[in-house]
């Protein structure tokens, strides 16, 4: 498919983009993109469930925003993979508690820490555009999980250089209500 091949070409480049803002930027985004995240969720309820990411790569670095929300008593829960077409699972998981290795290198809660439903989760991707569709490593683990759990307010952690003018869409990509970055939170573009 066209677009899957126009994906794939746009992933290379992303990658690239989000290593050299990694590098450039690194730890001092992440606190900034925690200013503005917090910005932004300090309207949902306190003890609503926020769902992060344990970073891999080159990824922003979101603990420094999910230990804060936690001091400010929201709960936190991470993803857990559980099958290589399937949504994924979300465990609470507090700052300190144990993690364990899952699938592509990830760390993820263990078996025995509380299955939940995130009020708010805050996804890694590529890239994102100005309508707030991301790209992910295209394992579609993200769009099905938000698929199967419409009440989930999904927002992007990223870079503000891993913004691109358009995503190639396909039916399946479910945007995002807006894209946390280290120079501010990137919300829709009104039509
Ligand atoms: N930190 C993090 N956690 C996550 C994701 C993610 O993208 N990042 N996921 C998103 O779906 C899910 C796990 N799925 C993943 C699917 C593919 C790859 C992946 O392809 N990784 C790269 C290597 C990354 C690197 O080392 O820079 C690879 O294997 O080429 C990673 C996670 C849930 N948890
Ligand atoms: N709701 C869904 N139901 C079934 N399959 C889906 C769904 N959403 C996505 N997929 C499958 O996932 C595959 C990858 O999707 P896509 O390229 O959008 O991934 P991505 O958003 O880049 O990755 P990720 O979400 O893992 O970070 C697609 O080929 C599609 O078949």
């Amino acid at each position: 498919m066209i677009q899957e091949t126009e994906k794939q070409q746009l992933r290379l480049e992303a990658k690239q983009i989000r290593a050299g803002a990694s590098k450039m930027l690194g730890f001092k985004a992440s606190e900034q993109a925690t200013t503005h995240g917090l910005t932004l969720l300090s309207s949902f309820e306190k003890g609503a469930i926020i769902a992060g990411y344990w970073p891999i790569g080159d990824e922003l670095d979101p603990r420094f925003l999910l230990h804060t929300l936690e001091r400010r008593n929201f709960k936190l829960a991470l993803p857990v993979i559980t099958g290589k077409d399937k949504p994924l699972a979300f465990r609470l998981w507090g700052n300190g508690d144990p993690l364990e290795k899952g699938p592509f290198g990830t760390l993820q809660p263990p078996g025995d820490a509380p299955l939940v439903t995130p009020h708010v989760l805050l996804a890694p991707l590529l890239a994102f555009d100005a309508d707030c569709y991301r790209l992910g490593w295209g394992g579609g683990f993200y769009d099905r999980t938000l698929a199967l759990n419409t009440s989930i307010k999904a927002f992007g952690f990223a870079y503000a250089a891993q913004y691109v003018e358009h995503i190639p869409r396909s039916s399946y990509d479910w945007p995002m209500q807006g894209i946390i970055t280290e120079a501010g939170v990137v919300l829709p573009k009104v039509q």
